[in-house]
C-alpha cells in the first residue's frame, strides 16, 4: 500500500547522447606522423597488469559479493555490453551538445532503449539495468520511478487497473508534480487547489498564485502527457490538505497543452551535459476540470456527494512514493561513488610524479600516503554504501509487506532510516566525486575524465527527494528504542562505558568499534535532548529550533552507526572466494576508523574514547591503508564497470591514459578548424593594430 513501485533494485536515472560532431579534425601532422603509430603501439599495453597481479583475493568472487549474486553479475554484464556495443548509446561528447541536441538525443535513446527492451523481451530487472547503463537522465526515470509508483501506492485497484497498463506500454507518459515555486520541503505548504464540484462530479485544479506554479518536476517540461499532481483537496468548503490527482496535461494526438494548462521547461541547470538532458518543468492550471475518479483514492476518498472519507491509515502513507525513491537513491549512491573511485584509483596507479633517482622510475601517485588517506576511505565508503543499500532495500520490502497487512508499526523506523541514509550517502558521495576529481590533478578537470559530469549529474541528489538537512531533522522525532534504535535501550551502559582499546590492533575488534559508535550516537542524542529541554523551559518546539544544528550532528552519528553496523554484519556472514572476506573486513575497518578519525571531536567530547585511543585508531588506519594498497586496483575492478559506463579516459580498464587524453582533445569542436572562427573578426585586427603601433615607434 505504502510503496509505490516494484522493489527491483533500482539505480541510475540517465539517458544518453550520441555525438553529432565526433569527427576528428586533426592537423595533418597528427594523422601520419610517427607519433600516431607510437600511440597505436602503446594502446596494446595493459598498464595496470602489474597492479592486478598483486591482488590477494579472487576478483571474480568479489564481483559476486558486490553485485549480490552470480546471477546479478551475469545480467549486469549482459546489459552493460548490450549498451556499450550499440552506437545509439554513444555518450562520448555529450558535454559538447547544445541543450536542444541533448534533449532530442535523450528522446532518441529512450525510444531506442524501449525498442530493444521489447525486441529482446527483457525482464524488468534487465530493462532497469539497461536504463542505468544508458546513463542519461530523462523523462523515463520519473515515469517509471515516480509516476507509476505513485499510482501503485496511492491508487485504488480500479485506478491501477485503468492507468497502469497505459503507463506500462508508454501509451501515456507521466511525471510527479509535487514541488512548487514557493514550496518544496514543506509539502503541507503547497498551494495548488483541487476543489470538488458536486454539480459536475469533477475536481477543479487551479494555481491560485505565482508561487503555486509547479516547478521542478522531471519530464514535465516537454515529454509528459500526464502527471500525478499534488494539490489541496477542498470539498464542502473545507481544506483537507494535500492529496494526489492524475491530470492529463497534453493532447495524445499532437502533444499540445490541454485547455487551461500552461507548461514548459524551467531552464538550463548546473554543468555541461549532466542533468540538462532532463526537462524539469513549470506548470500552471487555470480551473482545469478532471473527473472525480482521478483523485488517487486508496488512502482517502471523496464521495459522489462530496463527503470526505479518510481510511483508517496513517496520513504519511501519502509520502510513500518519496520513501520508495529515497531507498533507491541510497542504492544509487554506491554506484556513483564507486564510479568516481574506480576512475581515481586506476588513474592514481598510472600517474607518476617525483621520486625518480638517477633516471629511475618515478613514484605512482597511489603510493603517496596522502593519496591513500584521501582515496581509500572513499573506496571503503563505496562498499559500505553498497551493503547498507542492500539492507535498506530489505527493510523497505519488509515494511511494505507489513503495510499490506495493515501493520504500521515499522513505518516510522523505515521513514527515519530512508531519510537519514539518503541524506548521509548522497552528501558523502557528492563530496567524494569532487575529491576524486582533485585526486586526478589537472586531468580530472577535463570533461573527458568523466568526473565533472558525474558530479554535476549527482550533486542535485543532495536536494531532490528531500533536502538533506530537512531529512536529517526528521530523525529527531518519534524515537523509540526499536530496530536500528535498539541500542538506545542500553542507555545506562552506553552512557558510562569506557573503551577497552589499549593497542592499535584492538581497533580491529568489531565489538570495540560497535561500542564506540553506539556510545557516541547515544550520548549525542541524550545531550541534545537535555539541551533542548534546557533551551525551552516553555515550549519544546523552541528548544528544537534552537538546538537543531546539534540535532543534525546527532542524526549523522546515528546514521553512521547504522552503516558501520550493517558493514560489520555483512562481514560476519559466510562470504565465498579466496581472500574476499579478508578484503571486506579490511574495508569495513577502514570505513569505521576513518569516520572515527574524522569525527574524533564527537568521540572525545562525549568521552567515548580517550585522546590516546583516538591516536591508536589513526595508527591502525595507516596500517590498513598499506593492506589495501596492493589490492586497490582489483577492488575497483570488482565493480565490473565497462569503459562505456565509466565514460572516462582516466578510468580506462587498460590504464592507457595518455594516448586517450591526447586523442580526446582533438575531438573538441574548437579543433574542427586549425584557425579559429573569430580570428578574422577579432584576433587578426588586434594583432595587426598592435604591429602597426609598434612599427610606428
Ligand atoms: C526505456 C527504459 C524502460 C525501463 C523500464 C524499467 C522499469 C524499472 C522500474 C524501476 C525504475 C526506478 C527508477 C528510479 C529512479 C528514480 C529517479 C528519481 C530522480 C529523482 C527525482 C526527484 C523527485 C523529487 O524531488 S519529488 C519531490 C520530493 N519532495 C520531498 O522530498 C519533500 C520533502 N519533504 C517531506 O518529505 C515532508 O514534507 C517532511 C517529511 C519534511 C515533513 O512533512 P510533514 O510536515 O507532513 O510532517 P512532520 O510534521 O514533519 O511530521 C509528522 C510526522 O510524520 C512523520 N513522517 C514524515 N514523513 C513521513 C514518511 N514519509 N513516512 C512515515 N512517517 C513520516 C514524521 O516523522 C512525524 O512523526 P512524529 O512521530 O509525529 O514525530
Ligand atoms: C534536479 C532536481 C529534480 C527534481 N525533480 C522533482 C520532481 O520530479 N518532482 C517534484 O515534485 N520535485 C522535484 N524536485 C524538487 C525537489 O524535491 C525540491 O527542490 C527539494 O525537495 C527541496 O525543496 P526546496 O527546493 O523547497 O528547498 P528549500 O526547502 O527552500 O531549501 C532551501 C534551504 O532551506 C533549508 N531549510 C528548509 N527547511 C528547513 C527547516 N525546516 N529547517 C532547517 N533548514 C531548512 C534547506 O536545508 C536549504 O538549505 C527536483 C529538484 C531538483 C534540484
Amino acid at each position: 500500500m505504502w510503496r509505490g513501485g516494484s522493489n527491483t533494485r533500482t539505480c541510475k536515472r540517465r539517458f544518453f547522447s550520441s555525438p553529432t560532431r565526433s569527427r576528428h579534425h586533426r592537423p595533418p601532422y597528427m594523422l601520419h606522423s610517427r607519433g600516431s603509430q607510437h600511440l597505436k603501439a602503446m594502446a596494446e599495453v595493459d598498464h595496470l597488469a602489474a597492479e592486478r597481479a598483486t591482488a590477494r583475493f579472487d576478483v571474480e568472487e568479489m564481483k559476486v559479493a558486490w553485485a549480490g549474486s552470480r546471477h546479478a553479475v551475469h545480467v549486469a554484464d549482459r546489459m552493460a555490453r548490450l549498451v556499450a556495443s550499440d552506437p545509439v548509446f554513444r555518450k562520448d561528447n555529450r558535454t559538447m551538445l547544445s541543450r536542444k541536441e541533448l534533449f532530442k538525443d535523450t528522446l532518441r535513446k529512450a525510444a531506442h532503449a524501449w525498442k530493444r527492451i521489447v525486441e529482446l523481451r527483457l525482464t524488468e530487472e534487465e530493462a532497469d539495468l539497461l536504463r542505468q547503463y544508458v546513463d542519461q537522465p530523462g523523462y523515463v526515470d520519473l515515469h517509471w520511478g515516480m509516476f507509476v509508483p505513485a499510482i501503485k501506492g496511492q491508487g485504488t485497484e480500479e485506478q491501477q487497473h485503468k492507468w497502469l497498463p497505459l503507463a506500462y506500454k508508454f501509451q501515456i507518459i507521466g511525471c510527479y508534480a509535487q514541488t512548487e515555486l514557493g514550496h518544496g520541503s514543506n509539502v503541507q505548504g503547497l498551494e495548488t487547489t483541487a476543489t470538488f464540484d458536486p454539480k459536475t462530479d469533477e475536481f477543479v485544479i487551479h494555481s491560485p498564485t505565482l508561487t503555486s506554479s509547479k516547478w521542478w518536476p522531471g519530464g514535465l517540461g516537454k515529454a509528459s502527457t500526464h502527471a500525478v499532481v499534488y494539490a489541496r483537496l477542498i470539498t464542502e468548503g473545507k481544506d483537507y490538505g494535500i492529496h494526489g490527482f492524475i491530470v492529463q496535461l497534453r493532447s495524445l494526438e499532437d502533444h499540445s497543452p490541454l485547455p487551461g494548462v500552461t507548461l514548459g521547461d524551467i531552464g538550463g541547470k548546473f554543468g555541461s551535459g549532466a542533468y540538462n538532458s532532463m526537462d524539469n518543468g513549470v506548470l500552471r492550471f487555470d480551473h482545469v476540470r478532471i473527473p472525480r475518479d482521478q483523485m488517487l483514492m486508496r488512502l482517502s476518498q471523496v464521495t459522489r456527494e462530496g463527503k470526505y472519507v479518510h481510511s483508517n491509515v496513517p496520513k504519511q502513507l501519502l509520502y510513500g512514493t518519496m520513501v520508495y525513491v529515497r531507498q533507491s537513491i541510497v542504492a544509487d549512491a554506491s554506484k556513483a561513488l564507486s564510479r568516481a573511485v574506480c576512475i581515481a584509483v586506476r588513474y592514481s596507479a598510472v600517474r607518476k610524479q617525483f621520486g625518480s633517482q638517477d633516471g629511475g622510475p618515478e613514484t605512482q601517485v597511489l603510493n603517496y600516503k596522502t593519496q591513500q588517506s584521501r582515496l581509500f576511505p572513499l573506496l571503503a565508503s563505496a562498499y559500505a554504501f553498497r551493503f547498507v543499500g542492500d539492507w535498506l532495500n530489505w527493510l523497505y520490502t519488509d515494511v511494505t509487506q507489513k503495510l499490506e497487512a495493515k501493520d504500521f508499526s515499522t513505518l516510522q523506523e523505515a521513514h527515519a532510516c530512508t531519510a537519514g541514509l539518503k541524506a548521509v550517502t548522497t552528501s558523502v558521495t557528492a563530496d567524494a566525486i569532487e575529491e576524486c576529481r582533485k585526486l586526478c590533478g589537472g586531468h580530472g578537470y577535463l570533461n573527458s575524465s568523466g568526473l565533472p559530469e558525474l558530479f554535476a549529474v549527482y550533486v542535485p541528489a543532495c536536494t531532490y527527494e528531500g533536502d538533506n538537512v530537512v531529512l536529517l531533522l526528521q530523525l529527531a522525532s518519534g524515537k523509540q528504542p526499536v530496530g536500528t534504535m535498539a541500542y538506545m535501550g542500553k542507555v545506562q551502559y552506553l552512557m558510562q562505558c569506557k573503551s577497552a582499546v589499549s593497542s592499535a590492533e584492538d581497533w580491529l575488534n568489531p565489538d570495540a568499534i560497535q561500542e564506540a559508535f553506539e556510545a557516541r550516537a547515544l550520548r549525542m542524542a541524550v545531550n541534545c535532548a537535555q539541551n533542548i529541554s534546557q533551551a525551552a523551559s516553555q515550549e519544546e518546539a523552541a528548544g528544537f529550533y534552537e538546538r537543531s544544528p546539534d540535532l543534525l550532528e546527532a542524526a549523522v552519528a546515528h546514521i553512521q552507526l547504522i552503516i558501520v553496523t550493517k558493514f560489520i554484519e555483512k562481514v560476519h556472514q559466510e562470504i565465498p572466494g579466496h581472500g574476499v572476506k579478508e578484503q571486506l573486513q579490511a574495508l569495513c575497518n577502514v570505513y569505521a576508523l576513518y569516520i572515527l578519525h574524522k569525527h574524533l571531536g564527537d568521540f572525545l567530547a562525549t568521552g567515548c574514547i580517550t585522546p590516546r585511543q583516538g591516536a591508536l585508531a589513526n595508527e591502525q588506519l595507516g596500517k590498513l591503508y598499506a593492506q589495501v594498497r596492493p589490492n586497490a586496483v582489483a577492488l575497483v575492478d570488482a565493480f565490473n564497470y565497462t569503459d562505456h559506463y565509466l565514460g572516462s579516459v582516466l578510468g580506462r580498464y587498460d590504464g592507457d591514459v595518455y594516448p586517450a587524453l591526447y586523442e580526446e582533445a582533438w575531438k573538441d569542436p574548437l579543433n574542427e578548424t586549425v584557425v579559429p572562427e573569430g580570428y578574422h573578426e577579432y584576433l587578426r585586427p588586434l594583432i595587426k593594430q598592435q604591429q602597426l603601433k609598434l612599427s610606428r615607434l
